[in-house]
């Protein structure tokens, strides 16, 4: 089956039920979470295909179990944080609100890793939007972003960072990441624009050099 197909029947549930491919309680890697404990629930399923991406293993739904929301909430409950990022995948594909409910009744913070490449649902404490040039991202999430993580892959990238910069709301935390095995080659890069552009920060992926998940 397509993964269209496999889609289809997760959404017959309206989002009672998702598919994960794995959850795990470590520290929040990037981004102005950077350094915090968090529970990590990755949904399976993603359709914008980054060439680059670190996780091709969440495209697929097929192959990985589906649990209720209530499981999934409350497998993360075992855990002290109280800090939840659901990513994937892209998680937007599916709708969130019985997601974002179940881990508030366990008083978990709600915070979203997305490409912004669907809709906006679900209730959340944090949106980090890390737009993609494959599939662009909707309005309802550009204008409900927290955080907007950029990932750099060559030097054409920060004029179209500035692009979406324009557009969250003023307040929203801004940072420049750069893709894990272009890194040698554009974090010099990276760290001269945000010299130059201060309201720009720098991201990167922390969990990688401490060879944690
Ligand atoms: C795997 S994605 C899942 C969530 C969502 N699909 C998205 O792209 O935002 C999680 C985060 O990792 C980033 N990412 C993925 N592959 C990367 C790479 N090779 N280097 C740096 N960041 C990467 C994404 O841009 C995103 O911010
Ligand atoms: N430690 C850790 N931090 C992260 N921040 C965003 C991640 C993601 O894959 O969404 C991620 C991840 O996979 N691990
Ligand atoms: S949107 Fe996210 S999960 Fe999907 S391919 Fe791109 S980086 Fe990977
Ligand atoms: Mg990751």
């Amino acid at each position: 089956m397509s993964i269209k197909q496999d889609l289809n029947k997760i959404l017959e549930h309206s989002g009672s039920i998702l598919p994960v491919m794995e959850s795990f309680y470590t520290i929040q890697g990037e981004g102005f979470f950077q350094g915090h404990a968090a529970y990590f629930i990755r949904l399976a399923g993603c359709d914008v295909g980054c060439h680059w991406c670190d996780v091709k293993e969440s495209w697929e739904i097929k192959g990985h179990p589906v649990y209720s929301v209530e499981e999934i909430a409350q497998a993360g409950s075992a855990h002290p944080g109280r800090v939840a990022v659901i990513t994937g995948g892209e998680p937007l594909i599916y709708p969130l609100e019985q997601l974002t409910e179940s881990l508030k009744k366990f008083q978990f913070r709600t915070h979203i890793e997305t490409s912004g490449a669907y809709p906006l649902s679900g209730n959340w404490d944090w949106i980090c939007l890390s737009p993609k040039k494959f599939k662009a991202p909707h309005q309802s999430v550009i204008e409900n972003t927290d955080e907007l993580k950029i990932i750099v892959f060559n030097k054409s990238d920060f004029d179209w960072a500035e692009q979406f910069a324009r557009q969250v709301k003023p307040e929203c935390k801004l940072y420049l990441q750069p893709e894990w095995s272009k890194q040698n080659e554009v974090l010099p890069l990276i760290i001269e624009y945000v010299k130059s552009n201060p309201q720009w920060n720098i991201s990167l992926q922390i969990h990688k050099f401490m060879n944690i998940p």
